[in-house]
């Protein structure tokens, strides 16, 4: 939570349509800030940013000040978030809202179906329709919690192929951690444009506007709508002052904004629906900007990942990227963890995931490859595909795996064939009816852990 930047960036941006070979120039060369939790500030023409003052009687070039908040203003120092932004036009010059269909987005509370204590797993989610953008193609999985409350988490996949081309989004609801695993998104926002390619991920703030553009024919992924306090660094204990997820890997992006004629319908998403309201013009819109509630993206790769160089599988809690707190310290309302490449070398020690019965709860994803605890390829854990494992439900390594890792030779061993990564929450996580009755669920996943006999001398 330290330090001060400033950039010039870019100027206007292209309009909405005919722009993809434009973005992808643009995703191959962006100009990013580094840092996490940094107090940044941006303007794509200088003289944007008033000097000295958030709110000057008059904002330098016409602009509107505007402050968004993602904390209450009273809340710790450390841990306040807000920024101001310098727009072309004010956000509150809309229209009404009106609800729109929520399509396949669901919010807290969770009621469709019962908390289910078994455990759960999906193949990757189908194709999307010819003409899905990636908010149409938002589909959750479930989650815990309460919207309205400001506790709990959602776990959305999505699937798209379409830009959206004449519609912004934006969360009231939570905070978006993105993480894509087939192809590349474009992320233009209100502070600027992202690219986040697989192996990275894009935090998207409650509140800020974007829309999103594929970079390739399709794109899938996952997705943690954090309704809870925002997500923040692990603290790093006995670690040290460095490790797990270093802060200067964090790239937000400089100011960019679009100065063009609407239509542009606003998608606002409030206590689990979706409002829209038209614009004549766009309202990603802001000239420049200064603050520390900013988008920003991480590549999984950079995890400085720490282990055991002794004996014993640590837990994975050594694996968190992103923790958001909840109001017991020590126990995160969700906890983003990552499975990155990194050298086993235990002694004496049943490597993968031991066997467990764990009170937090357990959805993970698969980017590529494989992971270290189940088999990989068809009917098994496979990339795009997902498992929830709830509290205190019974799971760890499968059949063919405690077989290999029980009598494998235990020399140091690399683990880099897959990127599997956790939503880890303190609340159980009930599925909505399309997930539980999903064509793509697996209904023998308990076949996994069949033929585990017994050893012990009768
Ligand atoms: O269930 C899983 O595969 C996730 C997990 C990984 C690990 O290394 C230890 C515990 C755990 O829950
Ligand atoms: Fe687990």
């Amino acid at each position: 939570m330290s330090g001060r930047t400033t950039s010039t960036g870019a100027g206007g941006t292209d309009g909405a349509d005919g722009a993809t070979d434009r973005a992808r120039k643009a995703a191959a060369g962006l100009a990013e800030l580094r840092g996490f939790g940094n107090e940044h500030s941006s303007e794509a023409v200088p003289g944007a940013l008033p000097d000295g003052r958030n709110s000057p009687q008059r904002a330098p070039l016409g602009l509107y000040a505007e402050q968004l908040s993602g904390t209450a203003f009273t809340e710790p120092r450390a841990r306040n978030r807000r920024s101001w932004l310098y727009r072309i036009r004010p956000s509150a010059a809309h229209p009404a809202y009106t609800r729109i269909d929520n399509g396949s987005l669901r919010g807290a509370p969770f009621t469709e179906t019962v908390p289910d204590p078994n455990r759960l797993r999906w193949d990757p989610l189908p194709d999307p329709a010819p003409g899905t953008d990636f908010l149409a193609g938002l589909w959750t999985l479930g989650g815990n919690g309460d919207t309205a409350q400001r506790v709990g988490m959602a776990i959305h996949l999505y699937a798209a192929d379409a830009p959206m081309s004449d519609r912004v989004f934006g969360d009231a609801d939570g905070e978006l951690l993105i993480v894509p695993q087939q192809g590349g998104l474009l992320l233009r926002t209100e502070f600027g444009l992202l690219a986040a390619a697989p192996g990275e991920v894009a935090l998207i703030p409650r509140g800020v506007r974007f829309r999103v553009e594929p970079l390739d024919a399709v794109v899938k992924g996952y997705v943690c709508e954090n309704y809870g306090r925002p997500f923040e660094l692990p603290e790093l204990g006995p670690i040290g002052a460095n490790g797990l997820a270093n802060a200067r890997d964090f790239r937000a992006p400089v100011a960019a904004f679009e100065d063009t004629a609407g239509p542009v319908t606003v998608v606002h998403k409030f206590c689990g629906n979706l409002w829209a309201a038209e614009l004549g013009h766009s309202p990603l819109d802001v000239v420049a900007w200064h603050g520390n509630h900013l988008p920003y993206v991480y590549d999984l790769r950079r995890f400085n990942v720490i282990g055991s160089i002794s004996y014993d599988h640590p837990d994975p809690s050594i694996f968190t990227v992103l923790t958001s707190p909840s109001d017991t310290p020590g126990l995160a309302g969700v906890d983003f963890v990552v499975f990155a490449p990194r050298w086993l070398v235990g002694e004496d020690t049943f490597r993968p995931p031991y066997f467990h019965r764990n009170v937090m709860s357990e959805y993970m994803g698969l980017v590529e490859g494989a992971y270290d605890a189940k088999r990989a390829g068809e009917g098994g854990f496979v990339p795009g595909g997902g498992s929830l494992h709830n509290m205190m439900s019974a799971h760890g390594p499968d059949r063919a795996t405690y077989e290999r890792a029980s009598t494998a030779e235990l020399r140091p061993q690399k683990v880099d064939d897959g990127l599997a990564f956790m939503f880890e929450t303190r609340w159980p996580v009930t599925a909505t009816a399309q997930a539980a009755g999903a064509g793509h669920l697996q209904r023998d996943y308990d076949r996994v852990w069949q033929g585990l006999e017994r050893h012990f001398p009768a």
